[in-house]
Parts: C-alpha cells; sequence; structure tokens
C-alpha cells in the first residue's frame, strides 16, 4: 500500500516534473486551486472554452474536471478536453461537486463517466453515492452522508467504472474496487474553508501526473491534504488564516513533515 516515505518521493518527483495541470472548475475555486497547484509545484491553468479545449487537453499532464458550477456550455468544453484527455492516456480527474443535488449535476458526471473514463473520481460521501443510487440527496455541495456509508458504494463505483474512487470526509477513504487506503488525520477546520474537497481533488491530478499507479497518487494526494492540516492545525484562529497558512504549509512541505504528521 502506501508509506510516508512513498507520499514523499511522490512530492519530490512533483516538484521536479511541476505538471501542467488543466482544470476545468468552478468559479468558487478557481483562485484557491490554482494558489494551492503553484505551492505544491505544479502549474496550473484553468480554461473552459470548448474552442480551445482539444488544445490544452492536449499539452496537460492531466485533466481534473469539477462540475461545482457548471452550465450547458462547460459540459460541452469538459466533453471535447475529457475525450482529448483520454485519447493521449493522461489521468483524469472527475469531481462531482453538489452530484445528488440536481439531476444536471448527476446526469453530467453520468456523461463524463461514459465518454471520457476518468482515472480518479473524488468526491464527497453522498457525491459518490449518488453516483451509484438516485435514492441519495446531497446538501447542495456538503456531504449528508458518513463515508463509513460511502465504502461499500465507492468500491463498487470504483468496479463499475475502472475509476479510483476518493472519499473525503471526516474519514478519508480511497478506492480501487478491492484495495482500500484510509487516511486517519482528522482536521475540524478544513471543512469550515470552501472548496478543500476541489482543492484535493486538484492535487489529486497533480500526483497522478507524476504517478503511473491512480490508487497512489489520490491517496498520496489526501496524504498531502492532511499533513498541510496538521501544520496549519495550531497556527490558524480560524478559518481564514487556515486558508492562508494552509498554501504556506503546501510550499514549505518536506519529508520529515509527512514522516512526523502522516497517519495511515
Ligand atoms: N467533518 C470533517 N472533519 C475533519 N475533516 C474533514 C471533515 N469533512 C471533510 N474533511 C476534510 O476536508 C477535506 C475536504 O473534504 P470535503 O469532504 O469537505 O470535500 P467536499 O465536500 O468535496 O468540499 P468542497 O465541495 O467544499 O470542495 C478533506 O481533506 C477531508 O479530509
Ligand atoms: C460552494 C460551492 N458552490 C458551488 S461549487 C462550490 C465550491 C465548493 O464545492
Ligand atoms: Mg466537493
Amino acid at each position: 500500500m502506501i508509506t510516508a516515505q512513498t507520499v514523499s518521493d511522490n512530492l519530490r518527483k512533483l516538484k521536479d516534473q511541476a505538471p501542467l495541470v488543466h482544470n476545468i472548475t468552478n468559479y468558487v475555486v478557481m483562485n484557491s486551486t490554482a494558489n494551492a497547484l503553484l505551492s505544491i509545484g505544479a502549474s496550473p491553468v484553468m480554461a473552459h472554452a470548448p474552442r480551445e479545449m482539444e488544445d490544452m487537453a492536449g499539452i496537460a499532464s492531466a485533466l481534473v474536471l469539477n462540475i461545482g458550477t457548471l452550465s450547458e456550455e462547460w459540459v460541452e468544453g469538459m466533453l471535447i478536453a475529457g475525450k482529448k484527455a483520454s485519447e493521449r492516456g493522461i489521468p483524469i480527474i472527475l469531481d462531482p461537486v453538489g452530484a445528488g443535488a440536481t439531476s444536471f449535476r448527476t446526469e453530467t458526471c453520468h456523461q463524463i463517466i461514459k465518454h471520457c473514463q476518468p482515472t480518479i473520481i473524488r468526491g464527497n460521501a453522498s457525491e459518490v453515492m449518488a453516483l451509484i443510487s438516485s435514492e441519495v440527496q446531497t446538501k447542495g455541495v456538503d456531504s449528508t452522508q458518513s463515508s463509513d456509508d460511502a465504502l461499500e458504494m465507492a468500491k463498487t463505483l470504483s468496479l463499475e467504472t475502472g475509476a479510483v474512487v476518493s472519499i473525503s470526509g471526516p474519514k478519508d477513504y480511497i478506492t480501487d474496487g478491492n484495495k482500500v487506503i484510509r487516511i486517519k488525520n482528522h482536521i475540524p477546520l478544513m471543512p469550515k474553508v470552501t472548496g478543500m474537497g476541489c482543492t484535493a481533488s486538484t492535487l489529486t491530478g497533480a500526483m497522478a501526473a507524476v504517478c503511473e499507479n491512480q490508487l497512489e497518487a489520490a491517496a498520496c494526494a489526501m496524504g498531502i491534504m492532511a499533513v498541510a492540516g496538521e501544520i496549519v492545525t495550531p497556527k490558524a484562529q480560524g478559518p481564514g488564516s487556515f486558508q492562508m497558512h494552509f498554501l504556506d504549509a503546501l510550499y514549505n512541505m518536506n519529508s520529515e513533515d509527512i514522516s512526523k504528521h502522516l497517519k495511515l
């Protein structure tokens, strides 16, 4: 499975390779996720116009499709970029933001899964469950379910789609349908900052670009989120300073931090 050493080795690779990560992402997090990518050592680009999707997905090392603030035109762009990325064999991360809240979101995820074959699906518990069961409702973008309740459906989703499934929440689980990796850190302020899940997805994209094994990549990215959260916790006085210190923690993270803080 993975160890602190695996996470450190992949972080080193990421910094050496500085992969270009193409994000089609929501208005809420464009700035914060671009900064997270820069802080970790990757190269971000946010682009969604259908006319430039073939070109941009044609030069990227990973594609992140985040459906947080969708429109019909964005879906068109996502499908063009996703097909190009899939043809090129680069990793595709789907963040099903708000799947289970509206049928537009859930149906768009199914379209992306069918036409683009994402390599990793990273969402909260009810988003992941909504991709398997139409009974599950998401509260806007917030989960209504626990990661434990989502785990069996996540395994099914993984086996049905061929994508690694990464569930975030008070407990993080990453599964390929057979193996399950759990990140045991618990950072209470993390869900009080909008878009930390979107940040997890974009960092998953950066890791997936440099790491062949998508289960390992997804787990390393969630591990890095957790380690940064642990570093920030004693410094933050609330969500505002948490967000600021989080970028600094990503930027300065070294292998000692990882072995000291990561709980697997
Ligand atoms: N209740 C919680 N307690 C501690 N950590 C949490 C909790 N919920 C989520 N997290 C952590 O916060 C990060 C984001 O996960 P979350 O489940 O909030 O994603 P999300 O719902 O997709 O977020 P967003 O849509 O705002 O981007 C993860 O690293 C996860 O471990
Ligand atoms: C709050 C919110 N609404 C749509 S996307 C987003 C960012 C967190 O998912
Ligand atoms: Mg989310």
